[in-house]
C-alpha cells in the first residue's frame, strides 16, 4: 500500500486516480511516500524520511525547497501547462480591468444604493459615466516577460485582440519557441520591453534571478502611463516601487493576484487573491497530472515533469526494477552493476541519465535471489536512494 499525504484543496477527479486497492490518501497521513500539494508552503515543515516524491499540482515551485531536497534525492514533480490557460483568461480580465474604468465603475454604482427611483438613477449615471471612460485594447502594445507556457498563451490572446506583442524570455526553451507565434516581436532586455509597451505581463518563476525584476531601475525605463499585470508571483516586484511609480504616474495602473498591505486605499491597484489558476478545470488538469507523475513513478520508478530530476521512462520487463539516484560524479553506475554481477543478478535492460548534480537509473534484472542486494546498492559511494519494485 501507497501512501499519499495531501496539503490544500485537491481535486477529487485527481485524487480519484489513486485507486483505493493500493493507496491510502489524506490530509493526516504519517510516513507517506509522497505528497501532493498547491501553494502550501513546505519549507518548515520537516519532512519524514519515507517521502520519495512531492507533486506540486500547478507551475510554481517556489512554495517547495527543491535544493534541500535535491539532496535527499526526493524528486519534486510540477504539472506544466496544466493551469496556463485559466491565467491566460485571467490576464485578459486584468487587461480589461486596466483600459477601461470597470472596477471603480461598479464600485460607484454600489455608492448609489439610497437613490431609489430608476430614471433619477440612470440620468445620474449618465451624467458620471464620463469619469470611467477608457482605451481600448487594439493596437495597443502588450509585453510580456517570460514566454513559457502562459506567456505564450497571451501572446496569442493578445494578437487575437489586435494588441502588438512583444517578448522578452533569455531562457526561452527550445519546446516553448515552437508554440510562440511569429508575430510576437522579440525585445533585446527588458528594458527594452519595459520603453515600448502600453501593458506589460509577467509570466515568469518566482527564483532567485527573478526576485524583485521589476524594481525601481526597471521601472524608470518604463513607458510613461504603462499598466503593470503581475499573475505571476509576489517577489517579482518590489512593491515598494510600485508605489513610487504609481504616485509619479509612470505607471497607470497595477493589476496583480497578490495583495500587499503597501497597496490598501489605492483605486490604481486591483488585486485579486491568488486565483489565477482557480477554475474547476484548471484544478483538475494540475491534480489529474500531478497524480498520475506520482504513480507512475512509485510503480514504475519513471519520471516525467520534474524540477529537479531527469526525464526517465523505461517499458517494464519481466522480472524486477532497481531505481536508484545518485550523485552525477563517475564510478557510480559501474560500482552498482559491480555489486549485481558479484551477486550473480542478470540486467535485462537499463537506462541512466543525469540532470546538474543528480543521476537517475533504473535497471530490470531477473528475479533476485538474494535479499541483501539492495541494501549493498545503498551502501555504495554516493548511491542518494535506492528502491526495489517487484
Ligand atoms: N496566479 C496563479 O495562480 C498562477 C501563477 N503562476 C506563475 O506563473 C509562472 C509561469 O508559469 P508558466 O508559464 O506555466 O511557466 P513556464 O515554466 O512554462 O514559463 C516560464 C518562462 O519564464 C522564463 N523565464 C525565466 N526567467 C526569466 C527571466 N529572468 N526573464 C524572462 N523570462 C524568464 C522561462 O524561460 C520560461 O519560458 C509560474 O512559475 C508561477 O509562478 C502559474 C500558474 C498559476
Ligand atoms: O494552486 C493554485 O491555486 C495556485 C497555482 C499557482 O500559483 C501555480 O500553479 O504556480
Amino acid at each position: 500500500m501507497y501512501k499519499i499525504k495531501t496539503f490544500n484543496q485537491i481535486s477529487v477527479k485527481g485524487l480519484e486516480r489513486f485507486t483505493r486497492a493500493k493507496y491510502e490518501v489524506g490530509s493526516e497521513i504519517g510516513n507517506p511516500d509522497a505528497i501532493l500539494l498547491r501553494s502550501h508552503k513546505l519549507h518548515n515543515e520537516t519532512l519524514d524520511t519515507t517521502v520519495l516524491a512531492v507533486a506540486r499540482a500547478g507551475a510554481g515551485v517556489n512554495n517547495v525547497p527543491v535544493a534541500q531536497y535535491s539532496e535527499k534525492g526526493i524528486v519534486v514533480f510540477n504539472t506544466p501547462g496544466a493551469n496556463a490557460n485559466a491565467v491566460k483568461e485571467l490576464v485578459l480580465a486584468g487587461l480589461l480591468l486596466g483600459s477601461r474604468g470597470i472596477k471603480t465603475g461598479i464600485d460607484h454604482v454600489k455608492t448609489l444604493h439610497n437613490v431609489t427611483d430608476a430614471s433619477e438613477l440612470h440620468k445620474t449615471l449618465e451624467a458620471q459615466k464620463k469619469q470611467f471612460a477608457g482605451n481600448e485594447l487594439m493596437g495597443k502594445t502588450l509585453g510580456i516577460v517570460g514566454l513559457g507556457a502562459i506567456g505564450s498563451l497571451v501572446a496569442d490572446m493578445a494578437l487575437a485582440l489586435g494588441m502588438k506583442v512583444v517578448g522578452y524570455d533569455p531562457a526561452l526553451s527550445i519546446e516553448a519557441a515552437w508554440r510562440l507565434s511569429s508575430n510576437v516581436q522579440k525585445a533585446e532586455n527588458l528594458h527594452a520591453l519595459l520603453a515600448r509597451c502600453d501593458y506589460v505581463s509577467l509570466h515568469v518563476p518566482a527564483i532567485e534571478a527573478t526576485h524583485h525584476l521589476i524594481n525601481k531601475e526597471a521601472l524608470a525605463q518604463a513607458k510613461s502611463g504603462m499598466t503593470l499585470v503581475n499573475f505571476a508571483r509576489e517577489s517579482i516586484v518590489d512593491p515598494e516601487a510600485i508605489v513610487a511609480a504609481l504616485d509619479n504616474t509612470k505607471l497607470k495602473g497595477y493589476i496583480c493576484d497578490f495583495p500587499e498591505p503597501v497597496f490598501y486605499g489605492r483605486s490604481d491597484v486591483i488585486a485579486m487573491p491568488h486565483i489565477g489558476a482557480s477554475t474547476a478545470e484548471a484544478e483538475e488538469n494540475c491534480a489529474i497530472m500531478a497524480a498520475e507523475q506520482i504513480i507512475d513513478y512509485l510503480e514504475n520508478g519513471n519520471i516525467k515533469n520534474s524540477v529537479n530530476f531527469p526525464a526517465v521512462s523505461m517499458a517494464r520487463c519481466d522480472g524486477q526494477r532497481i531505481i536508484f539516484s545518485n550523485n552525477n560524479v563517475p564510478k557510480v553506475l559501474g560500482n552498482v552493476l559491480s555489486v549485481l554481477a558479484d551477486n550473480n543478478v542478470n540486467v535485462i535492460d537499463m537506462v541512466n541519465k543525469s540532470r546538474g548534480d543528480l543521476a537517475y537509473n533504473i535497471l530490470d534484472v531477473e528475479q533476485m535471489e538474494n535479499g541483501d542486494v539492495i541494501q549493498e546498492i545503498a551502501n555504495v559511494e554516493h548511491v542518494k536512494t535506492v528502491r526495489l519494485i517487484d
